[in-house]
């Protein structure tokens, strides 16, 4: 059995996205957005933040697995679904829940400046730097993290505990 502990409240999780939306809206005024959800660990991310956004966007989606149901990324990403439209001359915004290892974010980068967007930023919630293993320059970052194994708002254990509504680690053995 996993031991919760909570990292990050739930109220700190709102204001900080708050503040990220204000900053996101001013950084883009005058353009249209595609902020580009990754499944499934993103959805909470995006569905919160997106609620805070004042420019005109869309809403899509790409599921990436690197991870399966194990703790460390097996270093394989893996396109489990693709973008419904073409993202030529578009500015499009990559909403993560965390850069672990980095590795599933340059990986998606990489292809997503493939296709000829007019640009590509990443905003993710967590970073955990200490476990980077492939450089990514992110744009905007919710909360930097200590190194350990957390698990809610979109992030699982097993596929569970993403509905929780806040960001939480084992204290368990
Ligand atoms: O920086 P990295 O080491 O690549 O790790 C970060 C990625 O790993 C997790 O996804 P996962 O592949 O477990 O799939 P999920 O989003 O469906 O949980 C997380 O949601 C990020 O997408
Ligand atoms: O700390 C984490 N927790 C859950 N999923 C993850 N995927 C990468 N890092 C993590
Ligand atoms: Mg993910």
């Amino acid at each position: 059995m996993l031991k919760l502990e909570t990292l990050i409240s739930e109220q700190d999780i709102q204001r900080r996205i708050e503040e990220l939306g204000a900053q996101i809206s001013k950084d883009y005024d005058g353009k249209e957005i595609i902020m580009l959800c990754v499944l499934k660990g993103g959805v909470m991310f995006m569905t919160d933040l997106a609620k805070r956004v004042t420019v005109p966007m869309k809403m899509e989606f790409m599921a990436v697995s690197s991870y399966g149901d194990e703790y460390k990324s097996s270093g394989i990403v893996k396109i489990l679904k693709d973008l419904d439209e073409p993202i030529d001359g578009k500015h499009v915004l990559i909403v993560e829940d965390i850069i672990d290892s980095g590795r599933t974010l340059s990986y998606l980068k990489n292809i997503l400046e493939g296709r000829n967007p007019s640009s590509v930023k990443i905003c993710t919630l967590l970073d955990k730097p200490d476990q980077r293993v492939v450089d990514v320059e992110v744009d905007y970052v919710g909360f930097t993290i200590p190194d350990s194994f957390v698990i809610g708002y979109g992030l699982d254990y097993h596929q569970f505990y993403r509905n929780l509504p806040y960001i939480a680690v084992n204290k368990g053995e």
